[in-house]
């Protein structure tokens, strides 16, 4: 894990930040062909695409940006259908899904193996992405990680960030469709911090991300509503015994609970995210309840951001286990890829704001919409745009 930490240094970040502005214009103009014109698009498949472009373009490294074709996206299909809830409870089923996803792990392996041979073999050009910074790293009693090891690592990742962004910046784009105000206030605060005087706008950068509010209480609220993470499990390795206070209704005569080696536990995010009885209306995306210093919302991020700290081996994170707001998870597990997450769906909106209005064409998905899938975003609503007048 230091390894990927280091993947995701400040320095690399800082240098996502330009590619991705870069892929997100080339996809507004080769992909959406943005113009005077309303037209519209789906919120997931779009977002699919533009995340894989831009982590591919930026951590995944420049020969998977190059290699992203069909046989990358079959590939990547079959990897995703062997990733469901069945293949955790029964993981040898005799089922094509399996074949199909061994397969194509199999496949997906060599192809990171091939590339990391010829960038040994070449020259050395490939200093911000993640295989490179795998490439120097080594285990704590020194063994390098070996070419199977990175290839590994990569799917891992590759498979972590990808549903993550692209359901957290779908519904991002479906609520500011459907809240203009919203839209505006963000257009507002890019003319305020970056606005040129002929019109233009003057390139982002990492440091001015950090200082955009407006845009912060955005991704922050739709991650509240529609946490993409919505199970976490863990199997229990040795017997827990669980605090009187937290046990209830009380399991045993002394109020004290134990959870059995072997059980498995579950928490979700989002039943906290969503709690009535800390949210004030808590079923409503509000971006501006993040605004309100004394509020809940204030406190919750707080307790996340700068909560108790600990180091499990890459530097000071905060534990984030008070918070009742933990879309990244809490604890020795939480989210690495965080940062990286929030640069690339800050950069994308940025530079879609920056260039085009958006309106929704039906209604808000519903009835589900407070739902944290992602399954009832796809074909209903479309998101209509054009270039900014
Ligand atoms: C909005 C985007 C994202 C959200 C909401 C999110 C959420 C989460 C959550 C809740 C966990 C904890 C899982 C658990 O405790 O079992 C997690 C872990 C993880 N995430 Fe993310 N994630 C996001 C983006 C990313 C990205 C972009 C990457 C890679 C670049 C990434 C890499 C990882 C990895 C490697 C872990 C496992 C950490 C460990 O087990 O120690 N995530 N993520």
């Amino acid at each position: 894990m230091l390894a990927v930490k280091f993947g995701l240094s400040t320095e690399n970040l800082r240098a996502y930040v330009g590619m991705i502005t870069d892929e997100t214009l080339g996809f507004m103009s080769k992909e959406l062909r943005v113009s005077n014109q309303w037209q519209g698009f789906d919120a997931l498949d779009a977002m699919s695409e533009l995340t894989i472009l831009t982590a591919s373009r930026t951590l995944q490294g420049k020969e998977v940006r190059a290699g992203l074709d069909k046989t990358f996206a079959q590939r990547y299909e079959h990897l995703d259908g062997g990733f469901t809830p069945i293949n955790f409870m029964f993981p040898k089923l005799p089922l094509p899904s399996y074949r199909r996803r061994d397969k194509a792990q199999k496949a997906m392996s060599e192809f990171y193996q091939g590339i990391i041979r010829k960038r040994r073999e070449g020259t050395h050009d490939h200093e911000y992405d993640m295989i490179s910074a795998l490439q120097s790293s080594s285990y704590k009693d020194g063994t390098p990680l070996s070419d199977r090891d990175i290839a590994h690592m990569m799917i891992a990742l590759l498979m972590a960030g990808q549903h993550t962004s692209s359901a957290t910046s779908s519904w991002t784009l479906l609520h500011l469709a459907e809240r203009p105000d919203v839209w505006n206030e963000l257009y507002q605060e890019q003319k305020e911090r970056f606005g040129n005087p002929d019109g233009t706008f003057r390139d982002l950068t990492y440091e001015d991300l950090k200082e955009l509010k407006v845009l912060d209480y955005v991704i922050r609220e739709t991650l509240r509503l529609h946490a993409p993470i919505h199970s976490i499990m863990r199997k229990v390795i040795s017997d827990i015994s669980v605090p009187n206070s937290l046990s209830s209704p009380k399991q045993s005569e002394n109020g004290s609970y134990v959870i059995p080696k072997g059980h498995f536990v579950l928490a979700s995010p989002g039943v906290a995210q969503m709690d009535p009885l800390i949210w004030q209306n808590a079923e409503e995306w509000n971006p501006h309840r993040w605004n309100d210093e004394s509020g809940v919302a204030a406190m919750a991020a707080e307790q996340y951001t700068e909560g108790d700290k600990v180091d499990y081996g890459y530097g000071s994170v905060s534990k984030g286990t008070e918070s009742p707001y933990q879309p990244f998870g809490a604890g020795r597990h939480r989210c690495i890829g965080e940062s990286f997450a929030y640069v690339q769906l800050q950069t994308i909106l940025a530079t879609l704001c920056r260039n085009v209005e958006l309106k929704l064409q039906g209604p808000f998905p519903s009835p589900n919409y407070q739902t944290m899938i992602v399954l009832p975003l796809k074909g209903q609503t479309k998101i209509m745009y054009k270039l900014r007048a």
